[in-house]
């Protein structure tokens, strides 16, 4: 029932995490200080942006990260996920290992986990329990057991500590941030950070995700093509979170089967986003691509992962559908008031801004527009939409401080378009967003 495995204690004071921090703000400082210092040797003029962004500094700040876990992870996925497409390609394996691996917690830190939720002589519950985790994540580990009535089950474990340090977490990754001069100064990120406090939060109580995974089960009940894994109310409290094993490979092998296969997984997953935003109202808000498990005997799609789930309201609903109606239909006004509606365009920023943004979106709903389906590798849609974003990099009035709601859903658009985009997929954009098109024009507009 054992396995040996090597692991990392975990540093939950305070103290040891902030000394952890220390380290990496002095190391990555000294790589900027090399960095800078070849540069200038060079002839060049340093940039210090530049140089947070070079290679050493990924590596390192990679490492630390895997070892610190909890928010300060969590916030190193994001920057993977989010500007996974903007950095250089030196930083692609260091990302992508950001995005799967942690250190596991020593089997002694595991045991005294297991032991404060269930009991003592927890152990005569299970056939089998793996001590060696399947996989360590940023919040927590996942472990396979069998229960005695034979029920297979993933056991996610939190990181002790992980709760406790995540105001500490964001505030010392936000002072890196700060001090590499990569956010604009104007933006006020203070209200955003706040509601990344309390989401993180509610992500390290498992009950809470239990509850989302529970609810999201009930959505996609008999879905001839997602399976969701059912909760083990008796296992489960804030630290642990035991549910069904639910076996599959990564989404993102699946780009070695057939185009059929792969745009059919493609066009679910895209449903799928449709759903959650304009019929459930409750998104998986992290896409995550270790968060989709591919079956290729039953072909079905596995969904994990439901921490990150949020109920989204009817105004951001409606203004998202609003945007995709005005978008699919080419009508600049229309998508200018659903941009200032979500917040995603202000009055502060310039009317070259303002017009930047809205060409990007024109660009975009190229994807729309086509009757027999779209591939966006093959029209190279991102490079072109990146290609017309540029003014936004330098125009300082470009950032608006964004809302925390619509942020999610765009950081969940995002993901499942890089992840369509990264497969190959050829899709009918148009006709998977028809339904939700039809459906809202019939029904009146109940905005609460
Ligand atoms: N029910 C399950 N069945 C099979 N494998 C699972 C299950 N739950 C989790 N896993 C495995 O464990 C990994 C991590 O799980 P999960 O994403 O839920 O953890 P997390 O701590 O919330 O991760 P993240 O860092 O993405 O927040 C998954 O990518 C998957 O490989």
């Amino acid at each position: 029932m054992t396995e040996k495995r090597n692991g990392r204690k975990i540093p939950s004071g305070r103290l040891a995490r902030l000394a952890k921090f220390g380290g990496l703000a002095s190391a990555v400082a000294g790589n900027i200080v090399k960095g800078t210092t070849k540069q200038i040797l060079s002839g060049q003029r340093p940039s210090l942006s530049q140089s947070l962004l070079n290679t050493d500094n990924a590596v390192s700040i990679t490492k630390r990260l895997a070892h610190m876990r909890g928010a300060a992870m969590k916030l190193g996925q994001l920057l993977s996920m989010d500007a996974g497409e903007l950095l250089p390609a030196e930083w692609e394996p260091i990302l992508s290992r950001l995005r799967q691996e942690a250190d596991p917690m020593p089997k002694a830190q595991l045991l005294k986990t297991l032991e404060a939720s269930w009991s003592k002589d927890w152990h005569k519950q299970f056939s089998y329990f793996s001590f060696s985790p399947i996989a360590s994540a940023s919040i927590g580990q996942v472990h396979r057991a069998t229960l005695k009535d034979g029920r297979q089950l993933a056991i996610k474990v939190q990181y002790p500590g992980v709760r406790e340090s995540i105001d500490s977490d964001i505030d010392n990754v936000m002072s890196l941030l700060k001090l590499s001069a990569v956010l604009p100064k104007h933006i006020d990120l203070s209200s955003l950070l706040t509601e990344a406090k309390a989401q993180l939060k509610n992500e390290t109580n498992y009950l809470q995700e239990a509850k989302f995974l529970k609810a999201y089960r009930a959505n996609l009940r008999n879905h001839p093509h997602f399976i969701v894994p059912f909760v083990v109310d008796e296992l489960t409290d804030q630290n642990i979170l035991a549910m069904e094993y639910i076996e599959g490979s990564a989404i993102t092998d699946i780009s070695a089967m057939s185009t059929d296969i792969v745009d059919l997984v493609c066009t679910q997953l895209m449903h799928l986003t449709y759903q959650e935003l304009f019929t459930h109202k409750l998104m998986q808000s992290d896409p995550n691509f270790a968060n989709y498990l591919y079956q290729s005997d039953t072909q079905k799609i596995v969904l994990l992962d439901f921490g990150a789930c949020r109920q989204i309201s009817q105004h951001t609903s409606m203004h998202y559908l609003a945007m995709a109606d005005a978008m699919q239909r080419q009508d600049n006004n229309d998508m200018r008031s659903a941009l200032y509606s979500l917040g995603l365009v202000d009055h502060n920023m310039s009317a070259a801004a303002i017009d930047t943004v809205l060409k990007a979106c024109f660009e975009a709903s190229d994807c729309l527009q086509s009757n027999t389906g779209y591939n966006l590798k093959k029209q190279q849609l991102i490079k072109r939409i990146q290609q017309v974003s540029m003014p936004l990099i330098i125009d300082k009035t470009a950032a608006t401080s964004p809302i925390f709601e619509v942020a999610l859903v765009n950081r969940k658009i995002t993901g499942m378009i890089l992840l369509v985009n990264k497969l190959g997929a050829t899709l009918d954009f148009k006709g998977v967003l028809a339904p939700y098109l039809m459906q809202s024009a019939k029904q009146p507009s109940d905005e609460t």
